[in-house]
């Protein structure tokens, strides 16, 4: 920034006074018709919107960099600021500029943060906007709290340790993230957008304690079922505080405040829900999402609860059953069709109510939930036809506050207040009488234009209106030889005068004043009715999440009727049945018909070893199982025949592996974290998913990883599926409890592969990967060098297997062959060939079967008996045979 104060110019040095205000963020600066940035901001917004970086004259002798948008524009700007995680200081001409000396004055009017936004403009309607503080505890434990200003969910939660924090924060996804100023953030949560460091002093507990009773009105947090020292007490009053700072309006919607619990969900890390591709597939877009199947909801705040659900699987089964009666009830009556007409016309109240609590509410909000009101009845009214009563009661259809908005408010109001046209003719009698003496005035005037053309006997005499010069005459030049004396020239044009009267002076007067008058009176009645929207709000907002349940449930039947999915059961016992399985997603893309597979795990059946050829299905079996299950932990049908869970704590998945280059890990150092993850807090109750374990490093510690893996998850008794190209793992159905061998399908069509999909018992025959290279669109020529390695390959191994089995039954071994490097007995150079060559994508491990010419050669001598000259001889015959 620029040397001291006194260089700056007036305006400036008020520029710099304010922006001292918000050094953090993004300043807006009013300039008549622009918003101006300057400095430091001015580089980062031209960066940011991609806008012209200027110049404006000099300050401390640097010229000052400035960038500006229109003011008209200014919501797509800030809606994009806001999406990069940005916030801005919006600073408004308040003074006069007519009657200021030096620069008009100007202020802060509103602060716009990415987790504090309401307008509608700046938030994307089927996204949650979530403000979430974070703190750390003395022991590795966290505190979190995050809140909804658009729908008034606000809530705490606490986590073990630095991962647990991550996941959640993963699922969270906030808009913005508040964090102690001393706290050293972990890198992971570095990289999030929107942070903002906060003072320690706001995660005080005592003071956050105090302030959350102040918001609520209550002696205490225990009717929150809250302890006042629950790690994410701090948080939450880190978040009142900021919201107090930003906003500068009162929070009535903010009624309560909620624990989660880690233990009421399903855990899902970060990876697997990245891996499920739950909203998000694996490039970050919305299609080919298990949302994007399943989501049918028909209005936003319905949307954004089902991806709350699908994040967020639970499991009270007690919870889920009640789901399951409405969406089974809705789905049998067919309830949900007429149900979902009329839910479509009932629009994102949840967000409406937040406005109306923030006092932002635009007039149109108002029109929209007088609209969602008056939907009520009807949906009253289908409840009762199809006998839903016990399941889903009627709702309240708030009488008063319709009749007060249906009395009050145009049906076509205008989109800001201040245009006027609001409220309703017969609302109020005082505005009847402005808007009759303003709207009246056409008529007189017209009497009036009339009065004059006969007292001058001018007959083109008009009467006209301009903002500068107000009501005026309009006489051509032609008649100026017959002006009245007392007419007072206002304007001189072309080819006519402008003129001013007495009369109309005081008639113009008269129309201003009832002008203005109604639209203060307009703006007066409108604030009372936002006012006394507050006291049912909390209602509202109930039946706003009642509604967006109900756009859940009717979504669930529509799905599960149209897709044909089945109602899931629970049970107590350790197991998981689906009978012919699908995955939605495969299923709904897919232009073949999908193959349907069972899955089962029981007491005596937890781990499954699966092989079979690439792209054969395994990774879409693995999938679909860990959906199905989730899918009927939030309430939903399932795509299977028939589908019994038992309680399930965690889903893991180790599925494929990507470099994560940001946080400085390889592909195998990704893939071993993960599995050490899974190894560490797997239960008997988790339900895992390992796909190709092992695939990042050589050959044998791969598979011997893989291997020790398996057993370990074999041991907790994890329902496991464990895909693997590595053949030798078969063997582990042998030696474990538990443990058994399944695979994929496939055919070979000459020199190409067809796939059945089918799931089978026993271990694959074989796996296809050259088929599959060639269906791929490997070059010919690759393929047959391919085939003619793979040969020499097998044969190898063949004789290695051989020898080893030999080896065993000499030593009377019982164990079955697990092919190590031992049993090949490779020579280190080869063994690192094998790791290296692997590591380039083509594996060339050198055959041994055929022998050295030149080792036969040396086999021929004993270098005992040779003379030093036969020695050298043999030496040069030696050289001469090419290998
Ligand atoms: N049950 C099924 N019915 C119909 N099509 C299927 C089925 N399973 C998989 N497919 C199709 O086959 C493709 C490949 O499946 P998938 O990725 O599951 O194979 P994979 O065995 O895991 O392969 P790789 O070992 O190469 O990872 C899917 O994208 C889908 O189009």
């Amino acid at each position: 920034m620029a040397g001291s104060a006194p260089k700056h110019t007036p305006m400036m040095q008020q520029y710099l006074a304010i922006k001292a205000e918000h050094p953090d963020i993004l300043l807006f600066y009013r300039m008549g018709d622009f918003y101006e940035l300057f400095f430091d901001d001015a580089q980062r917004a031209a960066d940011l919107l991609d806008i012209t970086l200027t110049q404006r004259g000099q300050s401390g002798g640097n010229a000052i960099p400035m960038a500006g948008v229109p003011y008209h524009a200014v919501e797509g700007y800030l809606a994009r600021l806001i999406k990069l995680g940005e916030s801005v200081a919006i600073c408004e001409q308040i003074g006069d500029p007519a009657t200021s000396k030096g620069p008009v004055e100007r202020k802060v009017m509103r602060i716009v943060t990415p987790g504090t936004v309401s307008d509608e403009a700046l938030l994307e309607p089927y996204r949650e906007n979530l403000l979430v503080a974070i703190t750390q505890l003395h022991n590795e434990r966290w505190g979190l709290s995050a809140v909804d200003i658009t729908s008034g969910r606000f809530f705490v939660s606490n986590h073990a340790n630095t991962d647990a924090v991550i996941s959640e924060l993963e699922r969270l996804q906030p808009a913005e993230l508040l964090y102690p100023e001393s706290l050293n953030l972990p890198n992971a949560i570095k990289a999030i957008h929107g942070l903002r460091r906060r003072p320690d002093w706001e995660f005080a507990a005592d003071s956050a304690e105090q302030a959350l009773l102040r918001q609520f009105g209550t002696h205490d947090l225990s009717g929150f079922g809250l302890d006042a020292n629950h790690p994410g007490i701090g948080a939450a009053g880190c978040i009142l505080q900021y919201i107090k700072d930003t906003q500068r309006s009162a929070l009535p919607h903010l009624q309560k405040i909620q624990q989660e619990f880690a233990r009421d969900a399903i855990h899902l890390d970060s990876v697997t829900r990245r891996n499920l591709e739950l909203t998000k597939n694996l490039q970050g877009t919305n299609t080919h999402t298990l949302a994007s199947v399943i989501d049918q909801t028909k209005t936003p705040m319905g949307s954004r609860l089902l991806q709350r659900w699908l994040h967020r699987p639970l499991r009270n089964i007690d919870r889920l059953q009640q789901r399951l009666q409405v969406v089974s009830a809705l789905k049998t009556t067919g309830a949900w069709q007429v149900l979902q007409m009329c839910l479509r016309d009932i629009g994102d109240l949840e967000r409406i109510l937040a406005r109306i609590a923030l006092q932002t509410a635009r007039p149109r909000d108002l029109t929209r939930l007088r609209n969602a009101l008056s939907i009520l009845p009807t949906l009253n009214q289908h409840i009762r036809e199809h006998e839903l009563g016990k399941v889903c009661p009627e709702f309240d259809i708030f009488e008063s506050v319709h009749h007060l908005l249906a009395q009050a408010i145009n049906d076509n109001p205008p989109v800001l207040i201040r245009d006027g046209g609001v409220i309703r003719e017969g609302y109020h009698a005082d505005l009847d009488h402005y808007r009759e003496l303003s709207a009246g005035g056409n008529a007189e005037l017209e009497q009036l234009a009339q009065r004059e053309r006969v007292r001058t006997g001018i007959q083109n005499l008009k009467i006209g209106y301009n903002k500068v010069h107000g009501f005026y005459i309009e006489l051509s030049r032609l008649a100026a030889d017959r002006v009245p004396p007392e007419y007072q020239r206002r304007q001189t044009l072309k080819n006519a005068e402008r003129y001013i009267i007495p009369e109309l002076k005081a008639f113009e007067e008269q129309v201003l004043q009832s002008q203005s008058r109604s639209l203060a009176l307009e703006k007066q009645l409108y604030q009372s009715i936002l006012d006394e929207l507050q006291s049912p709000l909390g209602e509202l907002q109930a039946t706003a999440y009642r509604l967006a349940e109900l756009d859940v449930f009717a979504c669930f039947s529509e799905r599960a009727t149209t897709l044909n999915y089945v109602q899931p059961e629970f049970t107590a016992a350790n197991e998981l049945r689906i009978e012919s399985g699908r995955h939605p997603v495969v299923e709904a893309f897919s232009e073949t018909p999908f193959i349907a597979n069972d899955v089962l795990f029981d007491q005596k059946q937890r781990l499954k070893i699966i092989t079979g050829p690439n792209m054969g299905g395994k990774s879409t079996y693995m999938r679909q199982t860990a959906i199905i299950a989730l899918l009927a932990h939030t309430g939903s049908f399932v795509p299977a025949k028939s589908a019994t869970l038992g309680p399930i704590d965690r889903i893991f998945t180790r599925i494929g592996a990507a470099d994560e280059l940001a946080s400085g890990r390889s592909t195998f150092m990704v893939e071993m974290t993960e599995t050490a993850n899974i190894l560490h807090n797997a239960t008997a109750h988790s339900l895992v998913l390992m796909d190709e374990i092992g695939r990042g490093t050589s050959t044998y510690d791969g598979l011997s990883l893989a291997w020790a893996s398996a057993e370990a998850l074999a041991e907790k008794e994890a329902m496991t599926l464990f895909a693997t190209h590595y053949f030798e793992l078969t063997q582990l159905a042998e030696l474990l409890p538990f443990t058994t061998n399944i695979h994929v399908d496939a055919t070979e069509h000459g020199d190409t592969v067809a796939f059945l999909y089918q799931m089978r018992q026993g271990p694959a025959s074989r796996s296809f990967g050259l088929q599959v290279a060639r269906l791929a669109g490997v070059p010919e020529p690759v393929l047959q060098r391919a085939k003619l390695r793979l040969a020499t390959l097998e044969q190898s191994d063949r004789e290695k297997t051989n020898n080893s089995v030999l080896e065993k039954q000499g030593s009377q071994s019982q164990e079955p062959t697990l092919l190590t490097e031992e049993a090949l007995q490779l020579p280190t150079h080869a063994r690192q060939r094998i790791g290296n060559e692997e590591e380039q994508g083509t594996l060339a491990l050198e055959p041994n079967h055929a022998p050295d010419p030149r080792i036969s050669l040396l086999n021929q001598h004993n270098p005992d008996e040779l003379t030093p000259k036969q020695a050298l001889e043999l030496l040069y015959q030696l050289q001469q045979i090419k290998p």
